[in-house]
């Protein structure tokens, strides 16, 4: 793996926000597991697992390789949590559990299927098969990790020019973020990763808050202490203490910037204490003090000692300040991220028109015109969309429901019983065998059903495998029109005329019209009808009440079992990776 940090060499102009088509996201509901023959890894679907990258609260993050493509991605790989499933409490502590994904993954997962933008880490693909315990998240790949800020001795690492560069990259992703209704909440260094041409991007929305789809009112939501506490603002740390006033919203994250900025200007962050309680005292009620120099470069900005709080040195009794245009333009820049009052705090637009974040663009104007975020198309995220971000089994019910409803309708609504003919490649209507197989494989293939013909065009994938029995249903979403599953129950009931050919060739001719002069037998068609509802039943069986699913996944893919210790959960039969 190359360096993920260490100096940085003058990089490419980076794209101008809303430059870029937004790839779709893929929903992936089918994990296939397997070894790499050549190099002996594990994959997940498409992608070599190699090198650990990082781990943090929800799980780890793996670097990894498209086996076709080459292009390297991040795969985080997060745990589901294992609940006793509803209606099973009376069954005691024997009950199996059942792979509950965490509303807050379900959350970053919603969040980040809404961000694209240059400056925010892009999510690819979301590998949610429900039978296994695991959820991949596959993420664009920012190769040198997470930037680099202060040295061992808590120097400053970076030059005032390459802060400057940094901070305009967080400036316009967040910009965005807030313009969709996101409050990132976790604005830091340690959440700024750089790409292989250090652009900045804003990762982690594991804290985030997105209003629509908050059920609370925002201002509770955002009260809730979450992310680093010597980020915190000052109304945050005063609404900790039960002291309300100021109000709580997007510019708790405008606060965090301007820590942000110091910490990497400076190597240290602005308030420090020696406790948490400590410094919530600290943060809404001291000034901060500059050291004499900023950056690696040590450009004079200071020193400044407090203006008020305990520690302020009298204005009178303080020595003048470097007067270059650098020093001032920073300092005022800091003054107005690092103000108190939220209602007062400077907004993110007039921090990109900043004098000192605009300061040796090429072209100012056009810069400023092309990262806009109000140039770009809004997309809204709904309650329903958070919660369908993955394929769950209540979503999975849902379409049962549906299908069921639908070929109840279709087989006994009507007086007179639709033909039974022949399809296009002169085959009849399948054995209960194979029908059965066919309606599970539609099933498993999820969101397929209704969505096949509604779907943009996708990036090239890999063929699979023939001999598999039940292939990996995706889906994908639009750049900004999100087609997230279960968003729309109607639509996954409803058969578009291009999933027709997908379908099994009961189900297919059955929901065409009736052919004129065929002469179908009541007598020989009940039976056929009955059993058809009885596969969907034993099918939904299948998905609803079989615990044991994992090892049914462990066996299709790769054989015995043996350690989780790449944290992928499954384990192909070559251990190595
Ligand atoms: N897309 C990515 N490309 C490269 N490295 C990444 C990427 N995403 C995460 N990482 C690395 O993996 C580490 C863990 O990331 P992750 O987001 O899981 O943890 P975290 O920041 O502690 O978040 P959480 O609190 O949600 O667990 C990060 O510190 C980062 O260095």
């Amino acid at each position: 793996m190359e360096d993920r940090g260490g100096a940085r060499p003058a990089r490419a102009a980076p794209a101008p926000a809303g430059s870029t088509t937004p790839a779709p996201v893929l929903e992936t509901n089918r994990l296939q597991l397997q070894t790499h023959a050549p190099s002996g890894r594990r994959m997940v679907n498409e992608y070599i697992i190699e090198d650990e990258i990082g781990h943090g609260v929800h799980g780890r993050v793996r670097l990894a390789r498209h086996a076709e493509t080459g292009e390297r991605v991040a795969v985080k790989i997060v745990p589901r949590e294992e609940r006793r499933k509803l209606g099973e409490r009376s069954a005691g502590p024997l009950a199996p559990l059942a792979p509950v994904t965490d509303e807050k993954v379900l959350r970053e997962i919603a969040i980040l299927k809404k961000c694209q933008h240059p400056n925010v880490v892009q999510l690819k693909e979301v590998i949610d098969d429900p039978q296994s315990r695991k959820i991949f998240l596959i993420l664009e790949y920012m190769a040198r990790g997470e930037v680099h800020w202060k040295d061992d001795a808590g120097r400053p690492t970076l030059t005032v020019e390459e802060t400057r560069r940094i901070i305009r990259d967080v400036v316009l992703g967040l910009e965005f973020l807030h313009h969709q209704g996101i409050v990132h909440r976790d604005i830091k260094p340690a959440n700024l990763l750089w790409d292989e041409d250090y652009n900045v991007k804003i990762s982690d929305f594991g804290v985030s808050h997105l209003s629509s789809v908050s059920t609370e009112n925002d201002e509770a939501a955002l009260a809730k202490t979450a992310g680093s506490p010597a980020f915190f603002a000052p109304e945050l740390c005063l609404c900790g203490q039960g002291k309300k006033g100021w109000p709580i919203n997007k510019a708790i994250d405008v606060w965090a910037l301007g820590v942000t900025l110091y910490c990497l200007l400076f190597g240290h962050p602005p308030f420090m204490a020696d406790t948490e309680y400590a410094l919530f005292n600290v943060i809404p009620f001291e000034d901060y003090a500059l050291p004499a120099t900023m950056g690696a470069d040590a450009i004079a900005v200071g020193p400044r000692a407090p203006r008020f709080g305990p520690h302020a040195v009298p204005e009178q009794d303080a020595s003048p300040l470097p007067t270059s245009r650098e020093a001032r333009l920073v300092r005022d820049l800091l003054d107005r991220l690092l103000e108190k009052n939220p209602n007062k705090r400077i907004t993110l637009k007039e921090v990109r028109h900043h004098p000192w974040i605009v300061a040796n663009l090429d072209d100012a104007d056009h810069w400023l015109q092309q990262t806009d975020p109000t140039q770009m198309p809004s997309v809204h995220v709904s309650r329903e969309e958070v919660h369908g971000a993955l394929t769950g089994l209540p979503r999975l019910r849902n379409q049962l429901k549906q299908l069921r409803r639908r070929l109840t309708e279709t087989f006994s609504g009507p007086r007179r019983a639709p033909s039974i003919t022949s399809d296009e490649s002169g085959a009849t209507s399948p054995s209960s065998t194979s029908s059965k197989q066919s309606l599970v494989r539609l099933l498993r293939g999820g969101s397929a059903l209704g969505r096949a013909t509604t779907l943009p065009s996708r990036p090239k994938m890999p063929a699979r495998s023939q001999s598999e029995t039940q292939p990996v249903g995706r889906t994908a979403s639009s750049g900004s029109l999100w087609l997230a599953p279960g968003m729309d129950d109607a639509r996954a009931g409803a058969v578009a005329p291009g999933a027709r050919a997908a379908m099994p060739n009961a189900l297919a001719s059955a929901s065409l019209p009736p052919t004129p002069g065929a002469q179908p037998s009541a007598v020989m068609y009940a039976p056929r009808l009955e059993r058809l509802r009885l596969d969907v039943d034993d099918a939904a069986q299948d998905w609803s009440e079989d615990d044991d699913l994992d090892e049914d996944l462990e066996s299709r893919s790769s054989g015995s079992r043996r350690s989780d210790a790449d944290g992928t959960g499954e384990c192909a039969a070559n251990d190595t990776p």
